[in-house]
């Protein structure tokens, strides 16, 4: 066989390899979009479930309380069945399927009127969701990890914050565009309005099975460095969850960047409150937010790959949190200017602390890491919120911002002794992004399968270079 032959068939794995990649990047990045849509489906018709169903607020409220507790515990569970149990192609089948199911049953209540069989539905779509999150997460890293894993979370950031927005807008035009065209009782209407949420579940549930069968051919066909460990048993084993120090420091991270939510749903009374602002004008100001992090999620990403450094963007995004709540504490500046710089700061904190499990874990144990990772930070959610209220109904809004300033200058103190601790075991988890881009880079432990941008050589692929190279002396030597 002569060189160029060699070299045309290098460069049609490369091609495939692309076409692997690419294909997987989008169903990775668009896998969440339906159950982030659909999550905030209440929200979106709130008065109108009130009137349809005649519930009280607080009842209203058991709709996100069966969707949010749960995940205290449940992707712990999820995440560590798909490392050790089902594997993450058919977990993830599983999980998004739970969410269609969980949809069809609160659509179902709404239609048929029965609030109950809608509280199960959310409680199912809940469990759904979170979980599909965990294996979204874990195909990520499984696929990305090294040089381009933040850009593929600030894409599934982008997409899953622009489901939300769209939620809100959609759902709510939807439905009044199918009452007053087709003049049908308000339980038809609702459930019409919120099967556009169903339909947009069915494609991550495609997406879900797409996705497994390119694994699986990627597999195959020698894409992936780092082998699954395809040994499955139904035995519980703790040593999933015998991370590395500086894991449980960035539990500890993920939970105070999320902190931001309990406040976030707070904010728009406390606009009303203190700048005087309307209840439109209020949740315009909070749109502002989500839509920041929409936007900046993917410029964040592609950033944070460039440069490496990722404990430094994330005490970066830290100072800009404080400064945020400084300002909404402390001034009289317009609320739409910290809500930016809040949104700025909590998108780089996101799309950079969730690539950095990949950096110090084995793919086997990235599916229980980010199921522990969500249910931390959904526990979090849940005390800061209940806390926030109390403080709110006892000592009014500057308290509140100030205990936010506080949970803030934790989350700085728990970055710095992550920043010691990782540089005291050679900055794995701070690496310029030149230094990951390297190929050559022996330090890391566990290099990117391929890279998305510019396919270079795989070293998976070396075998089959030393197999040509080898068949090419013996064609020479007949
Ligand atoms: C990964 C994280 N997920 C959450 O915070 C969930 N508890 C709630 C998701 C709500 C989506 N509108 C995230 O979305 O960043």
């Amino acid at each position: 066989m002569k060189f160029k032959d060699i070299r045309d068939k290098l460069s049609s794995l490369k091609t495939v390899n692309n076409y692997f990649t690419v294909s997987a990047f989008i169903l990775i990045t668009l896998l969440n979009f339906g159950p982030g849509f659909s999550y905030d489906n209440p929200a979106a018709l709130e008065q109108e479930i009130l009137r349809t169903l005649k519930i009280s607020n607080a009842e209203y409220e058991i709709l996100y309380i069966t969707t949010s507790w749960p995940n205290v515990l449940f992707p712990i569970i999820g995440g560590y069945l798909l490392d050790r149990v089902i594997g993450y192609r058919l977990g993830t089948i599983i999980y998004t399927s739970c969410v269609l199911f969980g949809q069809a049953l609160f659509i179902l209540g709404c239609g048929f009127n029965m609030f109950w069989l809608m509280c199960v539905g959310r409680f199912f779509f809940g469990i759904g969701t979170e979980n599909t999150t965990v294996a979204q997460f874990t195909y990520a890293g499984r696929w990305f990890k090294g040089a381009q894993i933040s850009i593929v979370f600030g894409v599934i950031f982008t997409f899953t914050r622009l489901g939300s927005i769209l939620d809100f807008n959609v759902t709510q035009a939807l439905y009044f565009a199918i009452l007053h065209r087709f003049q049908l009782n308000s339980n038809i209407c609702l459930s019409l309005a919120y099967t556009l949420g169903f339909c947009l579940c069915t494609l991550s549930l495609i997406f879900a099975i797409i996705l497994a069968v390119v694994d699986k051919k990627a597999e195959k066909y020698g894409t992936f460095n780092e082998k699954i460990d395809e040994k499955r048993t139904f035995r519980l084993s703790l040593k999933n969850f015998a991370f590395p120090f500086n894991m449980w420091l960035i539990f500890i991270i993920i939970i105070c960047a999320y902190l931001v939510f309990p406040f976030i749903t707070l904010a728009p009374v406390f606009f009303q409150t203190k700048y005087g602002y309307s209840s439109a004008l209020s949740s315009f100001t909070v749109s502002i937010f989500f839509i920041t992090v929409t936007i900046v999620s993917s410029i964040n990403g592609l950033i944070i790959d460039r440069t490496g450094k990722h404990l430094i963007w994330i005490l970066i995004a830290n100072v800009l949190v404080i400064v945020s709540h400084s300002i909404f504490a402390f001034t009289f500046l317009p609320p739409v200017l910290p809500a930016i710089i809040l949104g700025i700061g909590y998108s780089l904190a996101t799309t950079a602390v969730w690539a950095l499990p990949t950096y110090i874990l084995s793919v086997n144990q990235l599916g229980t890491a980010y199921g522990c990772s969500l249910s931390a930070l959904n526990l979090g959610e849940g005390i800061i919120s209940v806390l926030s209220g109390v403080i709110v109904d006892n000592y009014g809004y500057l308290s509140l911002e100030v205990f936010f300033i506080f949970l803030n200058l934790i989350w700085l103190f728990w970055s710095i002794i992550l920043f010691c601790s990782d540089y005291a075991k050679g900055g794995v988890l701070n690496k310029w992004g030149r230094s990951r881009r390297n190929k050559k880079d022996k330090e890391e432990k566990i290099e990117s399968p391929i890279s998305f941008i510019d396919a270079p050589l795989l070293e998976s692929e070396e075998p089959k270079f030393a197999q040509l190279e080898l068949e090419n002396s013996e064609t020479q030597s007949i």
